[in-house]
């Protein structure tokens, strides 16, 4: 076709970039990977096993053929390839779960992006009036979608956590630890560990009824509070996931130093992150980065901009170990 590979082409593609990222979410809302299973289904069949439009879902899906997430073997006919099928709700490391995060409200901060880089505040806040966790705050089902997102990605990032020697370590708290899917994991792994899960109060009333295993309950104390004004003293070992990125470098400082006060001088702090590779190449993280800025004000770090934060808060960096999915980050405090 005559112009595809020019700059035009590339341009106008990447300007209606959401469209792609719409469609995405349009036929995960559907069920579409989950009705199509592993057959190759007429489209009128399969729109009203989902409830879509006969000709609009054909309309969607051909868009996402190109994309390589189905494929079309008969005219009219779809099948999902391996690159949709990690959207599959049981698929090991399933993706859906970042489409939930990705859509509904983010994408409606996202309309107001130009706020966040004329004034690098959160363009979440100027659309839904109050920042993101105030507002979850007033909304428990939308919270509730967010916290059940948050857990499924949780297998993702768990790997250089669970990975870790935790021969040395009694006690975990997990600072801002969301609805306990991480402290869950590790705990049923661990069986010498004892856990303490660390959030908001609200959000801590929801986890207790999380942690399902009754042996890991029993091994798991809950409590609510805010990480600005303290954090539960008396681990060995304090775990930060995916937390720090929601804040800027003040406020990461500020929950640094109370984890700092928390700890024990023997005590190890664990980050668990997506570390932005210093070689500019294109990252999830980077993209990540800016969606932190305008959900929250909050950033991604290379392990340099890290490495300056965990010193700036008392914090000795002693090593950074990067995985695909996520980076771990270990630290302890300071003597003295
Ligand atoms: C991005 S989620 C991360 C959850 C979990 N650590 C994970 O990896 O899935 C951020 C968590 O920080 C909690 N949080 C936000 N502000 C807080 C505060 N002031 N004190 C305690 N927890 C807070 C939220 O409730 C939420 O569970």
């Amino acid at each position: 076709m005559p112009g595809t590979d020019d700059a035009n082409h590339l341009l106008r593609r990447k300007i209606m970039g959401y469209i792609v990222a719409q469609a995405i979410f349009a036929v995960t809302e559907l069920d579409v990977i989950e009705h199509l299973g592993d057959d190759a289904v007429e489209v009128g069949e399969l729109a009203h096993r989902a409830g879509a439009d006969r000709d609009a879902l054909q309309r969607f899906l051909r868009v996402l053929v190109a994309e390589g997430l189905f494929e079309e073997p008969a005219p009219g006919v779809f099948a999902v390839t391996s690159l949709g099928a990690l959207l599959r709700r049981d698929a090991p490391g399933s993706l859906r779960h970042l489409t939930t995060l990705m859509a509904g409200e983010a994408y409606q901060a996202w309309s107001m992006a130009t706020h966040s880089l004329r004034s690098g505040q959160p363009a979440f806040d100027v659309v839904f009036g109050k920042p993101m966790f105030e507002w979850f705050n007033d909304h428990p089902a939308a919270a509730a979608t967010f916290d059940t997102a948050q857990a499924g990605l949780v297998e993702l990032r768990l790997l250089p956590l669970l990975e870790r020697d935790w021969s040395e370590v009694g006690t975990v708290v997990d600072v801002g630890g969301g609805n306990g899917g991480l402290l869950n994991e590790l705990l049923a792994r661990h069986e010498h560990l004892r856990g303490v899960l660390f959030d908001q109060p609200q959000v801590v009333e929801e986890t207790k009824l999380a942690l399902t295993k009754e042996e890991t309950r029993q091994r798991c104390e809950v409590v609510g509070g805010d990480f600005f004004s303290g954090v539960p003293s008396g681990g060995d070992a304090y775990v930060l996931a995916q937390i720090l990125h929601d804040w800027n470098d003040e406020q990461a400082i500020a929950i640094l130093r109370q984890c700092n006060q928390a700890m024990p001088p023997q005590g190890r702090l664990l980050i668990l992150e997506q570390v932005i590779p210093e070689d500019g190449e294109p990252h999830p993280a980077r993209l990540l980065d800016l969606h932190m800025l305008v959900l929250l004000g909050g950033r991604e770090r290379e392990e340099s901009a890290w490495r300056r934060l965990l010193t700036a808060a008392g914090f000795e960096t002693l090593h950074v170990s990067h995985s695909a999915r996520s980076s771990l980050i270990e630290a302890r405090p300071v003597a003295g």
